[in-house]
């Protein structure tokens, strides 16, 4: 499979329940991911964001619509083990929920290095060496990786959640809601790392979050959702400075403060 080069979501809905009660999370989303670009979702509680994000990984269908990764259907991609693998290698992705997200049997460093080494394909030692490297660069202790997901703090699990997704260098990588649960000055130092990591490998990012701040300080580009529409898209600072959509401005009026622009808060 070729390096990521390029994803489109064409019109993806998404709907959940019986016929006759259906509820619509996602709406006739229509989105262009490539290589670099960073791009930050927001949006009210319940606006489809995480909706999105599963189904830009390929974790839920859509109801209409298609997504494409470097023009082949991801349906398609995902039905054969060889190139769902290969999609997993290009595209990571790092969920809300951490708890249920780790074996809970397993020590932390060996769901990890399951990545590095199917993914990524590194033997033994050096699937180990990524682990050590990629946990010491978000702030862990590689020793805490010995220990089993139930015996480190919400916070250092989201951490390792994360190191989980970046031990196999993904080209895009899809977060949703990866910081919320960090302590502030943990947040700052993770958001720099994820706009880093980005930067440096031309990788691209898409970025879920309620919190406008970190999110402004990441992205490059900013998709506001509301009932499952894309209300407004473009670059942050014209997002920011003049927003076209009423509900945009309402949410800028709730994170206003010169932390939106200057960095995470
Ligand atoms: N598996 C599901 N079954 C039924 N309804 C669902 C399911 N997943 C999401 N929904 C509904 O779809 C809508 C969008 O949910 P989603 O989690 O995508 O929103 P969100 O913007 O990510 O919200 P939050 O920020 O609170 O996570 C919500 O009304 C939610 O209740």
């Amino acid at each position: 499979m070729d390096r990521f080069a390029q994803m489109t979501v064409d019109g993806v809905s998404k709907s959940f329940g019986p016929q006759h009660r259906r509820h619509v999370a996602v709406d006739a989303v229509t989105l262009e991911v490539t290589p670099g670009s960073r791009i930050g979702v927001v949006g009210e509680s319940g606006s489809g964001k995480s909706t999105l994000a599963r189904m830009m990984v390929g974790l839920d269908a859509p109801s209409a619509g298609s997504i494409s990764f470097n023009g082949a259907p991801l349906r398609s991609l995902l039905k054969l083990r060889a190139s769902r693998l290969e999609l997993r290698r290009e595209v990571q992705f790092v969920a809300q929920d951490t708890t249920s997200s780790f074996d809970p049997l397993r020590t932390l460093r060996d769901s990890i290095r399951t990545p590095a080494q199917r993914l990524a394909g590194l033997d033994r030692r050096a699937a180990d060496a990524r682990v050590d490297a990629t946990v010491s660069m978000l702030g862990l202790s590689p020793a805490l990786a010995d220990r089993h997901p139930g015996e480190v703090s919400g916070g250092q699990r989201q951490r390792f959640a994360i190191a989980r997704a970046l031990v196999v260098e993904p080209n895009l990588l899809v977060c949703d809601e990866v910081v919320s649960a960090l302590d502030v000055s943990v947040q700052g130092s993770i958001l720099n790392f994820l706009k880093r990591y980005c930067v440096e490998r031309d990788a691209a990012l898409v970025f879920v979050s309620h919190g406008l701040p970190a999110t402004a300080f990441v992205c490059e580009r900013l998709v506001v959702m509301r009932g499952g529409q894309i209300v407004e898209d473009g670059p942050t600072s014209t997002v920011l400075n003049s927003p076209r959509h009423d509900y945009t401005r309402s949410l800028l009026a709730a994170f206003r403060g010169p932390a939106a622009q200057e960095g995470p808060a």
